[in-house]
């Protein structure tokens, strides 16, 4: 890991520093029949850094981080041209199973969406499909870890077995990044995981991004700029499908290269 440009990042004095590239998209179109909502993106994202996708109401930020996982292939109406690799793989490859590239590639969504089983089986859901224990006692060990990288133990460990959806809504979304985190995925993506949250239960989950991402590369869409500005080390602006300008948060937001840039974040348009 080499250390290309310090800077103190908005409100948070953190440092950047420059990762391995964990994923590498070159020349992504994505079209939903005739509509072409992404625009030849390319973008190297970081390992071990969060990566925020900000911009405008229908620019793509959603679709372009939907299709890290694949989870763009379940909309019908969905097209992808263009290469995307995770760790040189290219995920798109016949060859790829998008039920194996999930649990690699975890995704946390918009509103809270625990299953309705208890809290355990929310959180072992995934390790038991893919095979991971080989006796309950492993499972509970995988369960337990994976609650306290969501940082809601504490909150649920003599309540296991009572339902995820009887939490409060920053509790379910806590359980949903714990269950993210129990197939042990090596990217985090997240579609805007505080919008439906209150200020306590936001602080919480961004300060739980900013400890999850010493193991992973999380990617965030957020509509908060201030939420970028806190949580990300890198930034990437989209606008009208297209990818404008990406690079550091610090420099995104002070010091941005384009004027459609300069225009979102000083609330000129969006
Ligand atoms: N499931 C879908 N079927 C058809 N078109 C879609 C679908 N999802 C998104 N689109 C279209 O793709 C374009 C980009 O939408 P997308 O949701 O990716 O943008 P976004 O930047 O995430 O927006 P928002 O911030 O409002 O969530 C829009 O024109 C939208 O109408």
């Amino acid at each position: 890991m080499k250390v290309i440009d310090m800077y103190d990042a908005p409100h948070t004095g953190r440092t950047v520093t420059s990762n391995d590239i964990k994923i590498s998209a070159r020349n992504v179109n994505v079209f939903y029949g005739d509509n072409h909502a992404i625009k030849d993106v390319s973008v190297d994202i970081e390992d071990k850094m969060v990566t925020a996708f900000i911009g405008p109401s229908g620019c793509g930020k959603s679709t372009f981080l939907r299709c890290l996982n694949r989870m763009n292939d379940t909309i019908e109406s969905s097209r992808i041209e263009g290469t995307i690799c995770i760790d040189d793989e290219d995920i798109y490859d016949r060859r790829v199973d998008p039920v194996q590239l999930r649990a690699k590639v975890g995704m946390v969504f918009q509103k809270p969406n625990p299953f309705p089983k208890s809290i355990y089986d929310n959180v072992a859901y995934g390790p038991k499909i893919h095979g991971m224990a080989r006796n309950k006692a492993e499972l509970d060990e995988i369960v337990e870890k994976a609650l306290r990288r969501g940082a809601i133990w504490d909150e649920v460990k003599d309540r296991l077995h009572a339902p995820g959806t009887g939490l409060s809504g920053g509790q379910q979304q806590r359980l949903c990044i714990a269950r993210a985190v129990a197939t042990e995925p090596e990217v985090l993506l997240m579609d805007e995981p505080c919008s439906a949250l209150d200020p306590i239960a936001t602080a919480q989950v961004e300060e739980l991004i900013d400890e999850l991402r010493q193991d992973y590369s999380v990617v965030i869409v957020t509509h908060s700029m201030q939420q970028a500005a806190r949580v990300s080390q890198k930034t990437a602006f989209f606008h009208l499908g297209n990818l404008v300008e990406y690079g550091e948060t610090g420099k995104i937001f002070t010091n941005p290269e384009d004027s459609r840039t300069e225009a979102y974040i000083t609330g000129r348009i969006g």
